[in-house]
């Protein structure tokens, strides 16, 4: 005969700030069917009445210290402007029950969060980015030497929720992953955007333009994910000699494409820095 499970407990997370960020870790959860159990605090009584609308079983209250209360996780998903204020008024508590805190924050090092919040916390700092919103994000994560293996799988386990996770044991990575693809999503868009004026010039109707490039987007995303080949040798199986492709792509690389990507990917990375420095 079987012997009977034990039900786990759940895990009690609440998100300090229930944005844009936040509603989507809490829709990846949900959808996970993760055993958790949900809190959200945020001033904003818009955002927690539309908290209440749709998640009726997640708890949401304008009140931060009643949210952490007994809490095993802490999600700071405020902007980074105000994380000061908010974990300083966080630390008493904070010392008290030693909750994990995952940071989502941009350019908010490890070291100042740890201090506002008091010192000797285990803090997981992250770097979702926007796709999380429909379950397709990538995550880069540090975890300071407090963090305990359990503690680890359960900040993963959030992220994990909204896309791929990959951990840095240096937390001065994620300043170039916020420069590849905490602000990625921007640089897909600019394209699409150029296409989109681009075949508006070429007569293509407006509507029918878009459709032809977010497919066309989605499909070599797909097909660079699917295939298991490079992407550089995915676009020579596009390009024909003396063909189409190679006509555009010539225009391209001769404009300075790989020393345009380089210099943003630079010009991103050594902003996060800049930040961090201002935010410490
Ligand atoms: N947008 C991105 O591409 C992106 C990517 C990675 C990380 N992030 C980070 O995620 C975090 C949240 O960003 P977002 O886009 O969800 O912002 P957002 O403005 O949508 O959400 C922030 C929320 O914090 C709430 N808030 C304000 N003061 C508060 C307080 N004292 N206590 C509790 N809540 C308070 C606001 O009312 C708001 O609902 C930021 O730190 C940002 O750096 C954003
Ligand atoms: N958005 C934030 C910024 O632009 C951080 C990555 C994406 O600063």
């Amino acid at each position: 005969m079987d012997t009977p499970q034990l039900a786990q407990k759940p895990t009690t997370i609440t998100f300090i700030g229930a944005g844009n960020m936040a509603r989507s870790l809490i829709v990846g959860l949900l959808q996970d069917q993760a055993n958790v159990v949900l809190r959200v605090a945020d001033p904003d009584q818009q955002q927690l009445d539309a908290i209440r609308k749709h998640w009726p079983d997640v708890l949401a209250t304008t009140d931060n210290l009643e949210a952490i209360q007994g809490a095993d996780v802490v999600v700071l998903a405020v902007k980074p402007q105000i994380m000061r204020e908010v974990t300083e008024t966080l630390a008493e508590a904070a010392q008290r029950s030693r909750p994990l805190f995952v940071s989502i924050a941009a350019g908010i090092r490890e070291e100042a969060l740890n201090r506002w919040l008091g010192g000797n916390q285990a803090i997981v700092r992250c770097m979702p980015n926007t796709p999380a919103l429909v379950q397709a994000g990538a995550t880069g994560l540090y975890a300071n030497t407090q963090v305990s293996d359990s503690q680890r799988s359960a900040a993963e386990s959030i992220l994990r929720a909204v896309g791929i996770t990959l951990w840095f044991a240096d937390e001065a990575k994620l300043d170039a992953v916020t420069a590849i693809s905490g602000s990625g999503p921007a640089y897909f868009f600019l394209v699409m955007e150029a296409m989109q004026a681009a075949a508006e010039q070429l007569g293509i109707e407006a509507a029918d333009a878009h459709l032809l490039i977010m497919q066309t987007a989605l499909g070599a995303a797909k097909l660079a994910m699917e295939s298991g080949e490079l992407p550089a040798d995915l676009r020579q199986k596009v390009t024909s000699k003396g063909g189409t492709t190679e006509a555009a792509l010539k225009v391209l690389t001769s404009g300075g494409l790989h020393t345009l990507f380089a210099q943003a990917l630079q010009a991103a990375e050594s902003r996060s820095k800049e930040l961090a420095a201002a935010n410490s």
